[in-house]
């Protein structure tokens, strides 16, 4: 691999200091003269080789999951390419610990564990420097990814007030190959509602409750019109923002910009992946399921849209027909015509009320019909859990369930860990390991009654997300369309295990997670190119040549002193 050169104009301290350029003990000679590092510097030149192993020793020092987490966040603010490097040669240790289920405690305890800023702040009582703050913190650099949240509903944890983009950039840059100094984590910080956030003196956020209404909106609005004037090409994802803003956010901008809601469309297209992969097992069509998703917020009716079209598209039967297929189930409920304020979005697939009058009429006194009622009546042969409601699929459900289907799939996807539904090792017993399987965060393999391990995958929209934003950011798309994100979707899906072998996991291993979003960013470029919402000139062939060319690898580069170079 050949090394990249750069003409860079910082010297001394301000080289060391740097995350992007930093080398720490890897600089040669040359470059130490050049720059004027000698004396601040050891002796020893080190290879990355070296700097890994003595990082990885040290992290290993650490021995909580949360100390590791702090340990490489430190790391990543001194030095880049050592932080992505180490992370790269033990990716599936690591991931846990820069992700979920540790990111949630990073994020929980984010005043707390405050050392130094990263990306951009945007703050509802600054709004009026915003464009100035804007500017000011991407000068000088050519940005594709703006990766960006309100923290409102950070994983399963709530309101966080601020948190999460940084975490999610960084996978991007891990797993999709993205420059990171290409992406940039936008903190929308409009107030928390969370209490104990608002009295604590360390709260590093604005301890103010979180504005909502058209002052919301014009702020958000701000924020995108300034992406788009001065960064036309990027992609915008939006992570972790609530469920009353997050479809509506979607709608208002995916015709007019690159847009990428992760919660719905990276969830349902990753969801798709492994329903696809698990009905390849069962030998049955997606239009042939009874599908019941419980927790109807974003990741929920992201799923279920994203799966509706499928059906549509994939087994050509009409919208009106696929809504059929499924029940939704929220925490008052399944949720059908009489229950009072059904957000606008999950009007399509409410149930009627006719349909149950039999089972109300022995229901509890509030009149809600309970996920085991709903179980029993429609015979599932999917559900879907994004509920945050731990333990939420219990043995009897599980059971009612498995009593009236062969191989009933089942994915308790909440995240982190310990919110999940079901433990997928309670669900392959109580079903005597007939259960298709997968989480939303790593789980250890499940034990079969023939007592070989059935590995359990993990639909996690980091399977599927850096794949798609930068298979958008190659093909210089001016939208992310549907087809897009189905190509992908198709994509992992034909990478299953489980396609040569019907006992192996649904997904592939989060281990090979980078090669796999490759293959989604070259399909999500083709279709780009194909449907014409690419912005290249490239030929389809030529997608995968391209791709690799774009590709950025934690290598350190060789440098250059020059007083107009990057800095
Ligand atoms: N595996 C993956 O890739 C992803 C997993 N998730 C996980 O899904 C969960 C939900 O995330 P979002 O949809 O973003 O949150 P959300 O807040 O938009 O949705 C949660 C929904 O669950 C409902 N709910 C709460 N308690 C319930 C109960 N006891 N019974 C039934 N429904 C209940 C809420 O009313 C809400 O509609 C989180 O744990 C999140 O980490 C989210 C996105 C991706
Ligand atoms: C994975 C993810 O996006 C979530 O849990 O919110
Ligand atoms: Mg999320």
């Amino acid at each position: 691999m050949s090394q990249p050169q750069f003409r860079v104009a910082l010297r001394g301290e301000a080289i060391l200091t740097h995350p992007r350029f930093n080398k720490g003990t890897a600089f040669t000679t040359a470059e130490r003269q050049a720059f004027g590092l000698t004396g601040k510097l050891p002796y020893r030149i080190n290879s990355l080789d070296e700097q890994c192993q003595r990082a990885y020793d040290q992290l290993q020092s650490q021995t909580t999951d949360i100390g590791k987490n702090s340990f490489l966040q430190s790391m990543k603010d001194q030095n880049w390419v050592l932080f992505y490097s180490l992370l790269t040669r033990h990716l599936r240790e690591l991931i846990p610990i820069i992700y979920t289920p540790t990111e949630a405690e990073a994020i929980a305890n984010y005043s707390h564990l405050f050392r130094r800023s990263e990306g951009l702040y945007l703050t509802f009582p600054n709004r009026d420097s915003m464009e100035e703050d804007f500017l000011e913190a991407t000068k000088g650099n050519s940005i594709d990814l703006f990766v960006s949240s309100d923290a409102e509903a950070i994983l399963g944890i709530g309101d966080q007030g601020v948190g999460i983009s940084a975490a999610k950039s960084v996978i991007y840059t891990l797993i999709g190959g993205i420059d990171p100094s290409k992406a940039f984590a936008v903190t929308l910080d409009v107030g928390t509602n969370n209490e104990s956030l608002l009295n604590d003196p360390l709260y590093v956020g604005w301890p103010h409750e979180r504005i909502r209404g058209k002052e919301y909106d014009d702020f958000v609005d701000k924020f995108v019109q300034l992406v788009r004037k001065h960064f036309p090409h990027s992609l915008l994802h939006f992570e972790d923002y609530g469920v009353t803003n997050a479809q509506r956010l979607l709608q208002r901008y995916r015709d007019t910009h690159a847009v990428f809601n992760d919660d719905i469309q990276g969830t349902g297209a990753v969801t798709l992946s492994t329903l696809m992969a698990a009905i390849g097992v069962t030998k049955s069509k997606l239009c042939d399921q009874r599908i019941i998703i419980y927790g109807a917020g974003s990741a929920g009716l992201g799923i279920t849209k994203q799966l509706r079209d499928a059906m549509v598209s994939l087994d050509k039967i009409s919208v009106e027909e696929a809504n059929q297929k499924f029940w939704l189930v929220d925490k008052h409920g399944l949720i059908r015509e009489s229950l009072p304020d059904v957000r606008e979005d999950l009007k399509e697939y409410v149930r009627k009320d006719s349909e149950w009058e039999e089972i109300q009429a022995q229901g509890d006194s509030n009149g809600e019909i309970k996920l085991l009622e709903v179980v029993k009546k429609v015979k599932p042969t999917v559900m879907i859990g994004t509920s945050t409601h731990a333990g939420g699929f219990t043995r009897e459900i599980i059971e009612a369930m498995a009593a009236k289907c062969d191989r009933p799939i089942i994915f308790p996807l909440s995240n982190p860990s310990k919110l999940v539904e079901v433990d997928p090792k309670d669900a392959n017993d109580w079903t005597k390991g007939k259960a298709l399987l997968a989480t939303g965060s790593p789980f250890p393999p499940a034990k079969m009654p023939d007592g070989k391990d059935y590995i359990i995958a993990e639909c996690n929209n980091a399977l599927i997300y850096p794949g798609l934003g930068f298979g958008a950011m190659i093909s210089h798309s001016r939208i992310m369309t549907d087809t897009m994100i189905i190509a992908g979707a198709r994509r992992l899906a034909s990478l299953s295990p489980a396609l040569t072998n019907p006992d192996d996991a649904l997904l592939p291993d989060f281990g090979d997670a980078p090669s796999i979003n490759f293959e989604v960013a070259v399909a999500v470029a083709e279709q780009a190119i194909e449907e014409g919402s690419a912005g290249v000139d490239w030929m389809k062939e030529e997608v995968r040549e391209k791709a690799k060319e774009k590709l950025w690898r934690p290598i350190y580069g060789e440098y250059v002193f020059d007083e107009d170079g990057e800095k």
